[in-house]
């Protein structure tokens, strides 16, 4: 056993360390605490108090894994899989996307600051992340509620919500949003990309990373009871960066402890998500439990896509409702239509990949909200299925993307 140090510099007895299975001092199923350990009294536990909680965690860990396995876990509890219903694996209900403002051109200052209103919704459109206001979804709660109703009345049964650390995750807030709507969410752990990393993420090891992620799915996050379903998104840029790459490994040995699912939000350039695969894999990840986000803005050449799919992983289009001239996080891809992107599902449908295809929004923005004019969490259920239909892809296909791959991507093992 050795006394770590947390952020305030205190010493800590790090239970978890002696368990040999991951995260926290399981101490009485509660919490992640770690007891405190002054410098004077180390070394004076007897070894019998140390064995008793060595063997009181690993029970615990035991206990928890057992009750996870076959479930989804969303921040009601868990659910038995089938009652999940059509799936939306990649949003965002209450997120803070600040890191990534983009300074306007001088002559769009104006613009830029003014409220999002009617007369500058289309330059909100076109610019979503160069306006200020735009990128503070986590105001829009009561809006966001109004959405979910409206998806449920759609046929919607759940929605994947890759809030994680870094992009102001609210816990609470989503426990509230299930209740009131009955929509089935699952929160995701772990870290986005490197600019959100904070210099304690950065000092962390890939073992206290870990730690923390598995703490999240069997014990709560953010200070809560409320654990996380998924790790993810996990962010990465590209290059991906040292400490990006240290939270793909602990991604990595958490999935494969918990048996759990996983998402990546890859970088911007067409080899970045074999590299992170590659990555995954080295440390020992699942990839068939694995998806990876945002192809759609990713890989856009058709052999490349295959070579790609080749490997394994769950394959996400969920950009759905973006359609954007200049795409600012980097001018040389063209973002594509909705249209382009139901060609893509279909191309992959037609060469087998049914049984990996997921599709989502990735609201992320308040624009893409009907609040303010946006198409709304419903508008695959509404648009993009029945086009999908029309263009060759079967209902039942329809069924696997939306209901079957989620079910099966989102139960633990
Ligand atoms: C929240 C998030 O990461 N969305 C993805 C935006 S991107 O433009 O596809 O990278």
């Amino acid at each position: 056993m050795e006394g770590a140090r947390d952020g305030q510099g205190k010493d800590q007895l790090s239970v978890n360390r002696c368990a040999l299975q991951p995260s926290g001092a399981y101490l009485a199923g509660k919490s992640y605490r770690p007891l405190q350990l002054l410098p004077q009294n180390r070394n004076k536990l007897p070894i019998s108090l140390i064995q008793c909680l060595c063997s009181r965690a690993q029970e615990s860990f035991a206990g928890k894994m057992a009750a996870l396995s076959g479930k989804v876990q969303t921040v009601l509890g868990l659910l038995d899989p089938a009652l999940l219903g059509r799936t939306m694996t990649h949003e965002h209900l209450t997120m803070n996307f600040e890191c990534c403002y983009v300074p306007p051109p001088p002559e769009d200052k104006a613009v830029s600051e003014a409220p999002i209103e009617i007369q500058n919704l289309h330059w909100v459109q076109q610019n979503p992340y160069s306006s200020y206001e735009n990128l503070l979804l986590f105001q829009e709660i009561s809006a966001v509620r109004e959405e979910l109703q409206q998806y449920r009345q759609a046929g919607g049964g759940a929605i994947v919500e890759n809030t994680t650390t870094g992009i102001a995750r609210k816990l609470p807030e989503l426990k509230q949003l299930a209740k009131d709507t009955g929509v089935h969410i699952i929160a995701g752990a772990g870290y986005y990309v490197d600019v959100t990393h904070s210099d304690e993420t950065r000092k962390m090891t890939v073992e206290k990373l870990t730690d923390i992620m598995v703490s999240e799915v069997l014990h709560g996050a953010d200070g809560t009871d409320i654990r996380c379903g998924v790790l993810g998104e996990i962010g990465t840029s590209w290059p991906i960066t040292e400490s990006e790459k240290k939270v793909l490994r602990a991604t990595a040995h958490a999935q494969s402890q918990l048996g759990c699912p996983v998402i990546i939000h890859p970088g911007r350039h067409p080899t970045a998500p074999t590299e992170v695969v590659r990555i995954l894999q080295e440390a020992g990840g699942d990839i068939s439990k694995t998806v990876m986000s945002h192809l759609d803005r990713t890989i856009f050449d058709h052999g490349e896509l295959l070579e790609f799919a080749k490997l394994g992983s769950y394959l996400e289009y969920d950009l759905f409702g973006t359609e954007m001239l200049n795409y600012p996080f980097n001018l040389r891809i063209d973002m594509p239509s909705d249209s382009q992107r139901v060609q893509m599902l279909t191309f992959l449908v037609k060469e087998g990949y049914e049984d990996r295809i997921l599709v989502a929004h990735d609201i992320h923005t308040k624009n893409r909200l009907t609040k303010y004019g946006g198409h709304g969490y419903s508008h695959i259920l509404k648009n993009i299925v029945p086009k999908m239909l029309s263009r060759g892809i079967s209902q039942n296909q329809v069924d696997k993307i939306l209901i079957d791959n989620p079910k099966h991507w989102l139960t633990f093992k």
